[in-house]
C-alpha cells in the first residue's frame, strides 16, 4: 500500500502539471499554489446485493477534492454522467481511472474544485456506483486535497472572462456542500 501510494503521488504530480498546462499556466502553477498538499486513500467495499433495487449504492456526486485516482477491482459498477446518460466505466486490469479531466470526450467526471478555480473551463461532473448483484466489488480512491481557498485563479480572469464564483475558504465551502 505504501508503494502504491508513493506511485500515485508521483502520478499526481504529473497530472497537476498537465492540468496547469491545460489552463495555459506554467506547469508548476497548481502545485506552487497549494493545490496538491498530500493524499488520502479510501477503500470501498460494495457487497453483492440480492435486491439492488432496494439499495442506493454510492449515490450520484461530484468529488470536492482536486484529483481522485481510482483503482477498481475486476467488477465494474462505476458510472459517469455524460450528456444526460450514465456511462459504465469498465474496469481495465492494471489501469487507474483519473477522476479529473477537462475533456468530456474522455467520459471522465471532473471535480468541483477544478470547476471553481478554472472559472468553468473544467466542468464538474457526476458519478455514482449503483448497487448491483455482481460482487463483492472493491475500489481504492486516492484523493489529492488542496489547501488553497476556492475561487477562480486570478491569472485566468479578464474583462471577457469575469469571475463566476467568489473566493471562499474550504471550511466555508464544505459547510454548505
Ligand atoms: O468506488 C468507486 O468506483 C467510486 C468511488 C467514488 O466515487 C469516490 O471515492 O469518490
Ligand atoms: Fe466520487
Amino acid at each position: 500500500m505504501v508503494d502504491y501510494s508513493n506511485q500515485v503521488m508521483k502520478l499526481g504530480t504529473l497530472l497537476f502539471e498537465l492540468l496547469s498546462e491545460a489552463l495555459s499556466l506554467n506547469s508548476t502553477y497548481l502545485r506552487d499554489t497549494s493545490c496538491d498538499v498530500g493524499q488520502f486513500a479510501f477503500g470501498h467495499y460494495y457487497p453483492s446485493y440480492l435486491e439492488p433495487n432496494l439499495t442506493l449504492g454510492t449515490i450520484k456526486h461530484v468529488d470536492v477534492n482536486f484529483i481522485t485516482v481510482l483503482l477498481q477491482g475486476h467488477i465494474g459498477g462505476l458510472q459517469v454522467l455524460h450528456q444526460n446518460t450514465q456511462i459504465d466505466v469498465t474496469p481495465v486490469p492494471g489501469a487507474l481511472f483519473i477522476i479529473c479531466d477537462p475533456s468530456p470526450i474522455w467520459l471522465i467526471p471532473n471535480i468541483l474544485e477544478c470547476q471553481l478555480i478554472s472559472n468553468d473551463k473544467f466542468k464538474s461532473g457526476q458519478h455514482r456506483v449503483p448497487a448491483n448483484t455482481a460482487g463483492p466489488r472493491v475500489s481504492i480512491s486516492s484523493i489529492h486535497p488542496s489547501s488553497r481557498t476556492y475561487g477562480p485563479i486570478m491569472e485566468l480572469l479578464s474583462e471577457d472572462n469575469p469571475a463566476k464564483y467568489r473566493e471562499f475558504s474550504i471550511p466555508e465551502f464544505t459547510a454548505h456542500y
